[in-house]
């Protein structure tokens, strides 16, 4: 099947899906729980002032971070429609500290991560904010198969709540982008085979770190400010990692003196991230190898994480190593 643009979502899954004869439908119904569960949470995103969505729970999650309604609400929209396919063993989730293993699951084939709501510190002032996702096989019968290296991934995937609402995904056969037409009600597919510049002109780095940064983080910097780059951070890692997916250049959350391990999460985080820049042909790395090699040790571990334009990681990387 020619991938062509304006097929929706569900009938491109079950297209790709005829492509593995001995497929079981499984990861297509997990996909297209997915795909529901955002849509709700899209709808209300999109009239957050007008319903009971915004502000604070009034807990403190996992992270140590302020619980926004909205990471709550998507966190349970998206567990529950998981939950109905009976398809998965176990989710581990930014807003859950354990993992879940649902009812219906004991014969789940798959394990699924999750950020319900990325950037939910903007979700207040109407910036861009996402979902993120992340699929592996199931090895073992406890939470031992979360630790599983970033390539092991059988599927990845964001939906951004920007000025449209967009879900961007790949199987590893590449990265295809649909957008949610509202009067339809379905993802249409709005951006096939999306394949990142081989270099860029933008850096998302959140400077107001600066100082807390290593040599080599600050030297790159100058460097790519002495060149005219332009800075552009969002501080929604979704908005940050979609815009560089699109125009190229580079996101980064260093690790520095004070987030000793960076902020940004391995398993719902930075993998997903990461495989879809990989597939979409640039580079994702923690500093030192990359991201997709590292082998997990905790569900909610922390990581230094640069991605973007193969060229301007490469730049990166070896004016980072030199100093
Ligand atoms: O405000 P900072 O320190 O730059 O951090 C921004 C980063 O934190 C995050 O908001 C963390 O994600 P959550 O909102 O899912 O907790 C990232 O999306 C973003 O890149
Ligand atoms: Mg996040
Ligand atoms: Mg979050």
């Amino acid at each position: 099947m020619k991938i062509e643009k304006g097929i929706d979502l569900s009938r491109f899954i079950l297209e790709e899906e005829r492509k593995y004869p001995k497929a079981s439908g499984t990861l297509s119904r997990i996909l297209i729980s997915i795909e529901n569960a955002t849509k709700i949470i899209s709808s209300h995103i999109r009239k957050a002032g007008l319903v009971d969505v915004l502000g604070k729970v009034g807990r403190i999650n996992v992270q140590g971070e302020e619980v926004q309604k909205l990471d709550e609400l998507a966190n349970n929209w998206l567990v529950e429609h998981l939950a109905s396919t009976g398809d998965f063993f176990a989710v581990v989730s930014e807003e859950m500290e354990k993992a879940f293993f649902p009812e219906g699951g004991k014969d789940g084939k798959y394990v699924i991560c999750l950020d319900p709501l990325d950037g939910s510190s903007n979700v207040d002032v109407n910036i861009s904010v996402g979902t993120i996702f992340s699929i592996y096989k199931r090895i073992s019968d406890d939470d031992t198969s979360f630790l599983q290296e970033g390539r092991k991934q059988v599927a990845a995937g964001y939906v951004i709540y920007g000025s449209s609402t967009m879900l961007v995904y790949s199987t590893g056969n590449g990265v295809n982008g649909f957008t949610l037409d509202p009067g339809v009600g379905s993802f249409i597919l709005s951006h096939p085979n999306i394949r990142i510049p081989e270099k860029g002109k933008i850096y998302a780095f959140n400077e107001s770190n600066y100082k807390r940064w290593s040599d080599g983080i600050k030297k790159y910097v100058d460097i790519v400010k002495e060149k005219g780059y332009t800075l552009r951070y969002v501080a929604s890692m979704i908005a940050d990692v979609h815009r560089t997916l699109l125009k190229g250049g580079i996101f980064a959350y260093p690790a520095d003196n004070v987030n000793k391990n960076g902020k940004i999460r391995l398993l719902y985080e930075a993998n997903p991230l990461g495989f879809l820049v990989t597939q979409a042909g640039g580079i994702a790395s923690n500093g030192n190898s990359n991201i997709l090699d590292v082998k997990p040790e905790s569900l909610h571990q922390r990581t230094p994480i640069f991605m973007g334009s193969k060229m301007d990681m490469e730049e990166f990387l070896s004016v980072t190593k030199e100093s």
